[in-house]
């Protein structure tokens, strides 16, 4: 093993983590725009943009069942990693050439002309970074366990929370980054929204990852790789059940254990190795409901986020900036679990045998949004823009007093005929044009409706409603959250209007057909609140990050080292893949239930989650409790060393005898294992 030690820990450590660090990046920080780059530059809707977006992740934590194998039976953990990650940084290169919507736009009108070429590209590209991203993650957690020798358990098992500490380190840094670069504008004929350096920059993180993996190329400790060990474990469980099926009959005696049915044709090693992992693997079976909510906050929180209201006072939080609570807590939690928690459990004398998690339930959000009308009514609004009050009487309704520069919204059917209204007051009916959601990103939708005689042009810094026509209405324009000062506009004459938002609001501006230029026309327009802004905060957001990362820090970072621990030596990858395996799981339950059964109620769907994740919770505190830990390279010598002796023995006495006497040892050293095993955590 390495020689070169600093602090007590394999100097080689130090260019993996560097690696992890890099390689986190590139890969959340690509993931943390992807679901905009699918919605406003492919142009898909929700569903799609969603749909693609778990897919994608589930792929991300499929492929390292291919790594592992690779990686433990043919090139060996080093070279998959490097093969592999160019393969990641390749894919990342083309998501961000991708994104250059001046490629295909020869009509130089900042949107592409062949969508085709952009999706195909960026489908090519996420592949290889699926392929990448998860090939090499099984390998680069096992590569570093590697590092240690048998008696740096305490050093071990720090690394793997320094590890988890630098995946953090990136995913925070890059969830930051990321969105700032998207929101620039760059192009070449035409500027539009950055994603090209959203892509590229986690691209050049990748490459970095590579070159800084390959400086320590050196250092490290490169165990060879053991033939295609996944091929014999395969065929050695095949044979264990076909041998066990033949032998049905009840004149055959039963044995311990259903793979020992593959004793006739198998080394014993193997088995006892098979049979470690299936222990391991059969502890997984809960553990993708922890990630069906966990996963969950890239989509389903975020999107909750966006009717939320995100002023911090001196900061305001963008909706996909909240994910980044995760990582900040992890960086927290981590050190304080490590240093303080862990400890004071293991001094309290504590079987910390399992962790629960409990998952927090937030009621249904969209409470500030009005009644819509159904597709056969329409939405209509009164505006007297005289300046005495009015009385109104519609068909099938009662007579309404309009006061003077009021509004009056209510639902309608479409076919029903309205007469004799007064001149000065306005029927608005914009059925097709009303805003039936919540604006995206917190941003709130605003038009205006020009009641005067002539047309005006009204502007903010931030948008242009053009010149509206008299008694016509502008299209919905995106505002920020904060103080916005219109500037209405006819011929040489202007007037300012100025109000404050919220988040994620939808208003309707009536000018006064009495607005008169060169004042301040703060009096003559009248706002019309069709959709209230986010009253709940998205500091109620926070229990729950909470809650779910202390789960992960408890769950996760000690499942990282469980799953490397208990692998038997040639099966280290495949085991990480295991566990990798089981996050791919809980992404298709979230798209199994959250975007096909499509619960009607989201807060029917949290409690849907929520309860089947208590009931996992109990399911496995059982499993786990019942859980022998061992100790594989132990087993594993006691194996070799019977098989050597066995040769000698072969050697020198070669005889029917003999081969009975082996054969009686080598079951008595299987059960040695079995016994082994029974000891409890
Ligand atoms: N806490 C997550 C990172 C994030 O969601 O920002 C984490 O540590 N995931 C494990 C991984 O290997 O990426």
């Amino acid at each position: 093993l390495n020689e070169k030690l600093v602090c007590g820990y394999p100097l080689s450590i130090f260019f993996i983590v560097v690696n992890e660090f890099c390689e986190r990046f590139s890969y959340y920080g690509m993931r943390a725009v992807l679901v905009l780059y699918f919605k406003y530059f492919l142009r898909w809707d929700d569903d799609l943009a969603t749909s693609i977006y778990h897919t994608f992740v589930a792929l991300c934590y499929l492929t390292p069942i291919l790594g592992a194998i690779v990686a433990d039976s043919w090139l060996g953990k080093f070279k998959t990693i490097i093969y592999l990650s160019i393969v990641y940084a390749v894919g990342q290169v083309a998501m961000a050439v991708s994104a250059i919507h001046d490629i295909t736009d020869s009509d130089r009108d900042g949107t592409p002309d062949s969508m085709t070429f952009h999706i195909v590209l960026s489908m090519v590209g996420l592949f290889l970074i699926a392929l990448g991203t998860g090939g090499i993650k099984p390998c680069v957690a096992a590569f570093g366990g590697d590092q240690f020798g048998e008696h740096q358990d305490r050093q071990r098992r720090t690394f793997f929370s320094v590890f988890y500490l630098c995946i953090n380190g990136g995913s925070l840094l890059s969830t930051i980054i990321t969105p700032v670069l998207r929101a620039q504008e760059c192009g070449i004929y035409s500027k539009q929204k950055c994603y090209s350096l959203a892509f590229g920059v986690p691209a050049a993180l990748m490459v970095v990852a590579l070159v800084v993996f390959i400086i320590g190329s050196g250092m490290y400790y490169k165990a060879e790789p053991q033939g295609n060990i996944m091929l014999d474990v395969c065929k050695c469980i095949g044979f264990a059940i076909k041998n066990r099926y033949r032998h049905r009959s009840k004149q055959y005696p039963k044995r311990q254990h259903w793979m020992d049915w593959a004793e006739e044709k198998y080394d014993k090693l193997l088995i006892a190795q098979i049979k470690m992992v299936l222990k391991v693997l059969f502890l997984y079976i809960p553990l993708p409901m922890f990630w069906t909510l966990f996963d969950q906050k890239g989509s389903r929180w975020t999107l909750q986020a966006t009717t939320m209201d995100g002023n911090f006072g001196a900061l305001v939080i963008q909706p996909d900036q909240m994910q980044t609570v995760n990582p900040i807590l992890i960086l927290t939690l981590v050190p304080i679990m490590d240093s303080l928690i862990y400890p004071l459990i293991k001094k309290c004398g504590l079987n910390f045998t399992s962790n629960f998690y409990f998952s927090f339930i937030l009621s249904n959000f969209q409470k500030t949004l009005p009644t819509f009308p159904s597709t056969s009514q329409s939405q209509l609004k009164l505006l007297n823009m005289g300046s005495n009050s009015v009385t109104v009487k519609l068909p099938g309704n009662d007579a309404l007093i309009l006061p003077a520069a009021q509004v009056y919204p209510f639902i309608n059917n479409c076919n029903t005929k309205f007469t004799n209204l007064l001149p000065e007051v306005i029927l608005f009916k914009s059925a097709t044009n009303d805003l039936t959601s919540k604006p995206q990103e917190g941003n709130n939708a605003i038009r205006f409706v020009n009641g005067m005689k002539t047309a005006v042009n009204v502007s903010t810094a931030a948008a242009d409603f053009g010149l509206i026509e008299p008694f016509y209405y502008s299209n919905y324009s995106q505002i920020k959250n904060g103080k916005a000062t219109f500037t209405l506009r006819s011929g040489s004459q202007s007037c300012e209007y100025s109000t404050n938002f919220g988040f994620g609001s939808s208003y309707t501006f009536f000018i006064h057909s009495t607005l008169v230029f060169g004042s301040n026309c703060q009096d003559s327009v009248t706002a019309v609140e069709d959709i209230k802004p986010n009253s709940v905060h998205m500091a109620l957001q926070i229990p729950q990050y909470f809650f779910i990362t202390a789960g992960e820090v408890m769950f996760s970072v000690t499942g990282l080292e469980f799953s490397y621990s208990q692998a038997p030596s040639n099966m280290k990858a495949v085991l990480q893949a295991g566990w990798l395996f089981t996050v791919a799981i809980g992404n298709f339950i979230v798209l199994i239930v959250a975007e096909l059964a499509k619960i009607p109620k989201q807060w029917a769907e949290y409690v849907l989650f929520a309860s089947l994740l208590v009931a996992v919770c109990v399911i496995f505190s059982i499993m786990a409790y019942f859980y022998t830990y061992i100790d594989p390279t132990e087993i594993e010598a006691q194996f070799k060393k019977k098989i050597n002796e066995d040769d000698e023995d072969d050697k020198s006495k070669p005889g029917k005898a003999e081969v009975e006497m082996v054969k009686r040892d080598s079951i008595k050293c299987h059960d040695e294992y079995d016994k082994a095993t029974q000891t409890k955590m």
